[in-house]
């Protein structure tokens, strides 16, 4: 299998002492998988596991440490078998517990061999997720559409998170200097070049995902369900690109930064850069800021966003996304529902979607697997 080609979907997940799961085995089916189920039954730590096939800490952003089941002795593990168009992979991933917990203490396998990074998962498959925490994207700190950006960026440029941590690494070390009262203007010179080629490369794949997720927000439905939004980004390095050769942004930014050192170093933090950017996302018909608009209305951009991304990844990566979408039915009308899973057939997705109320999903019957979790267990849906 070449990892590229298709949708990708789950075929069997096995979880291992992973939150309030000790030991779990499900077959999927290559369809949207609907999970229904009381408060508290293990929805969202069925999709935080399945988060964990991308590089990162998954879609709650918590430590290793709180991933594994309280109580429990021995690692926590998560396997998948993935059916993409060229064939089956198995992927394999966890931490052991009593080691260390840091960001790079997760190990992957593929097909049984130890990867190199997290990131060697980007060559078989991609997963994106809307939760309800992310209803304050609009609202909330510039960091938290930052992420998510970067996150955008990342499924169609599987190279972004190697670019992001080798910025924050010079950042923090150029900090570091800040901090100590260093005046060795060599380190400075050295840690600064490698901020300002890594942070337009990141500029750069930021503004090529907005040119590109703008062009694919117009192919959505004009009905207005899920209304276009207008996107942009605003950072000095964003806006420069395009404006100028990258070697001059880069010369700027290299230059903005020796200049900025006794300010920084006043500030305690370096002030200038793409750590420091945003996305803009403007609600188009209403001609409004996402942040003005009701609670439902930037719901419906927010799905709109992911929809037109999650077809975007399809054509450029050549793997639709798996798509982790929590609680969202019962955040949508009954016609935007309708237009969410028509959405979804038409994407080929495997999407996930949780929900308390099985009903909600019920046009979905014959063309979704319905399953019911309960106290990290999982059966079939009686009577969806
Ligand atoms: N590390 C852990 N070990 C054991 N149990 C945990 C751990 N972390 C969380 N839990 C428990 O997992 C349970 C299920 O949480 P989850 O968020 O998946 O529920 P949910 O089905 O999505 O519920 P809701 O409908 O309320 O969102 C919670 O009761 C929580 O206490």
């Amino acid at each position: 299998m070449s990892g590229r080609g298709g949708s990708t979907y789950f075929r069997k997940l096995t979880i291992t002492n992973f939150r309030n799961y000790s030991a779990l085995s499900v077959d999927l089916e290559p369809v949207v998988i609907v999970l229904t189920g009381d408060n508290g039954a293990g929805k969202t730590n069925l999709l935080e596991a399945v988060s964990l096939f991308m590089p990162g800490r998954g879609l709650r952003r918590a430590s290793y440490g709180e991933m594994a089941r309280e109580g429990a002795t021995c690692n926590f593990a998560l396997h998948a078998r993935l059916d993409g168009s060229a064939g089956i992979v198995d992927i394999g991933t966890g931490v052991s517990i009593g080691g260390s917990l840091s960001d790079g203490a997760r190990k992957v396998r593929i097909n049984g061999a130890p990867a190199r990074s997290a990131e060697a998962m980007l060559e078989w498959l991609r997963v994106m997720w809307l939760t309800p925490a992310m209803d304050a994207l609009f609202t909330g700190p510039a960091s938290d559409r930052r992420r998510f950006l970067d996150r955008l960026v990342l499924a169609i440029d599987a190279s972004h998170g190697q670019r992001a941590l080798a910025y924050e690494k010079a950042m923090r070390g150029r900090n570091r200097l800040l901090a100590d009262n260093s005046r060795n203007n060599a380190w400075f010179d050295a840690i600064e070049t490698q901020m300002a080629e890594t942070g337009v490369a990141i500029a750069a794949a930021r503004v090529e995902l907005v040119r590109l997720l703008a062009g694919m927000i117009e192919r959505l439905p004009g009905d207005g369900l899920f209304p276009q939004a207008d996107i942009g980004l605003s950072g000095a390095l964003e806006m420069e690109i395009g404006a100028r050769p990258a070697v001059e942004v880069e010369e700027k930014f290299r230059n903005a930064l020796a200049t900025g050192r006794e300010r920084d170093r006043a500030a305690g933090r370096t002030l200038d850069g793409p750590h420091r950017s945003d996305l803009v996302v403007r609600h188009r018909p209403k001609a409004m800021p996402a942040e003005l608009c009701s609670t439902g209305e930037q719901k419906a951009l927010l799905v709109g966003i992911m929809l037109s991304h999650a077809r975007l990844t399809g054509e450029m990566s050549g793997m639709t996304p798996i798509l982790l979408l929590d609680e969202i039915a019962a955040h949508l009308d009954a016609g935007r529902r309708a237009a969410l899973f028509s959405i979804l057939d038409d994407l080929k997705c495997q999407a996930f979607m949780t929900g308390t109320d099985a009903t909600l999903f019920s046009s979905l019957t014959g063309r979704a697997q319905f399953l019911t979790v309960n106290h990290g267990t999982i059966s079939p849906t009686d009577n969806p």
